[in-house]
């Protein structure tokens, strides 16, 4: 029987590697053919190979992203070619690969100029013609700025400093309950939750419903997007249809009955006047999901964190016990107490360094772009790998290691290059604030109510986007 097997088999390979071969050879021609920009300079694409045909690299950065060297993709490229700026081929197309951190600054603060946002079609699919990493120039300022207005910090200040503390101490008390709990996905329903709230949807049955469609949506966004019926991102597709469905009828309710008084987001974004209904509907769907993937990971992870580096538990508790002293149990924080907590900022610093809930931003070349001695074509994808730089040991010492101390001179960092978890330029993210918030009264909260043990040991994945395996088990205890 091995015998009949093994001659179509051998052949069969060789057919594979052949083909592989000519498709690698015929890509390195390609890389180094030469391109012309418009004063007809002959210069160079990047180095770099767009990998096996369909696929391209994308397996070789899986396997990077889930194992414990996350920049293993990243430090094989830069030795092969000598270069952090490479051609390769991810997620379906190919797309020039930026590690070099003063590349990455120069594609984000020229965003709408020489590049414009350009995300996966399948992504762009599930955020809808309208989400806001969809559009651009005058629409994406338009709405870039309601959701800087709506997440200004006079808002944190006085409306969502009480309101987060309401809805994760009454969470809290159901876990209490539970006593052992999955982290990953607690967190992640009560940041939902809190969005829902934080965005003023009118609680009733419909925003309910809303939440529980939205978990296949979000799940779909980070999901392989196979479009095949069952398919965790075929789900997700049928989920925004059922939700722009919800949203619609919403609005048409409250366009039939314009007598009843609402106060919340959508009645503003509707008084707008020139938001067309289905830009109202985009919009609001890719704040809910901008601000709950997001964060509640960073939730998780700064716990997962603590729990291994037990020098910076005792330190954060230290602080946050000194803060509960000082108001009594009773009393909710204020904004002067969250700004007080200085270790808290290196821990959640500290979080998003190594957490890299975003990974990095896709950009389209809008016209040829140098970069060193190489040229990139107009059209082209870039993608600014902001983890490459996060987790870089030129720039972080011990980059691999939790250690919340390095941000103790350095608490600043709207200005630092080599640390961008929130993007930057135009498209900066609008919800930093809110974040750093959340993620600071959470630690609040939870460090001073519970002690905790991990039930499971926790090797985070970071494909497609950073989550932990093992949902992260634990068993709380009351403290006292
Ligand atoms: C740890 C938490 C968060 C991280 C790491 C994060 C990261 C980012 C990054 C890197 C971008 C830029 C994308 C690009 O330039 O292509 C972005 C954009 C955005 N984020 Fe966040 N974000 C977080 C939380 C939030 C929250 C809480 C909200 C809202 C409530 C939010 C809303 C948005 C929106 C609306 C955009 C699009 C801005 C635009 O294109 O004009 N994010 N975020």
């Amino acid at each position: 029987m091995a015998d009949q097997i093994s001659l179509p088999l051998v052949l069969f390979t060789a057919a594979v590697a052949l083909f592989h071969l000519i498709y690698r050879w015929w890509n390195a021609r390609r890389g180094q053919r030469k391109t012309h920009n418009e004063k007809s300079q002959a210069v160079h694409l990047p180095p770099g190979s767009t990998g096996w045909p369909l696929i391209g690299e994308t397996y070789s950065y899986y396997r990077s992203m889930t194992s414990n060297r996350p920049r293993q993709f990243i430090d094989d490229r830069e030795k092969r070619y000598d270069s952090e700026i490479f051609v390769s081929h991810l997620f379906g197309s190919q797309a020039v690969v930026s590690a070099d951190p003063q590349f990455n600054k120069y594609v984000l603060q020229n965003e709408g100029r020489r590049f414009q946002a350009q995300y996966p079609k399948a992504l762009k699919a599930l955020m809808g013609d309208y989400g806001l990493l969809s559009v651009h120039g005058d629409l994406q300022r338009k709405l870039h700025g309601i959701a800087v207005n709506l997440l200004s910090f006079e808002r944190l200040k006085f409306d969502f400093t009480e309101e987060i503390q309401n809805l994760v101490h009454s969470t809290l008390d159901r876990w209490v309950d539970k006593k052992e709990i999955f982290l990953q996905n607690e967190c992640h329903q009560m940041v939902l939750n809190l969005m829902a709230k934080l965005l003023d949807l009118s609680p009733s049955k419909e925003t309910h419903e809303i939440c529980e469609l939205f978990v296949d949506y979000t799940n779909a966004m980070i999901a392989i997007p196979i479009k095949i019926p069952g398919s965790t991102y075929a789900k997700g597709l049928k989920a925004r249809k059922v939700l722009i469905r919800k949203i619609f009828n919403i609005i048409k309710e409250r366009r039939n009955n314009p007598h009843v008084v609402h106060n919340d987001l959508l009645q503003k974004l509707m008084e707008e006047g020139s938001l067309s209904d289905e830009i109202i509907c985009d919009f609001i769907l890719f704040l809910l999901f901008a601000g709950h993937e997001t964060s509640s990971r960073a939730m998780t992870f700064a716990i997962k964190f603590l729990t291994t580096c037990p020098e910076a538990l005792t330190q954060t508790k230290e602080e946050h016990d000194a803060i509960l002293k000082a108001k009594g149990r009773y009393k909710k924080l204020e904004w002067d107490d969250y700004k007080s907590m200085k270790f808290t900022q290196c821990v959640i610093n500290e979080t998003l360094r190594l957490g890299n809930f975003a990974p990095g931003v896709f950009r389209e070349t809008k016209e040829d772009t140098k970069v060193k001695d190489c040229l990139i074509p107009k059209g082209w994808v870039v993608f600014a790998f902001l983890t490459a730089t996060h987790l870089d040991e030129k720039f972080h010492n011990e980059a691999l290691t939790f250690n919340p101390w390095r941000w103790e001179l350095d608490q600043d960092v709207s200005n630092n290059h080599l640390f961008s978890p929130f993007g930057g330029g135009a498209r900066l993210c609008p919800g930093s604030h809110l974040a750093r918030l959340e993620l600071a009264l959470f630690l609040h909260i939870f460090i001073t109510r519970f002690r905790w043990e991990a039930l499971a040991d926790q090797h985070p994945s970071y494909f497609p986007l950073p989550y932990l395996p093992k949902g992260f088990p634990m068993r709380l205890y009351n403290r006292e």
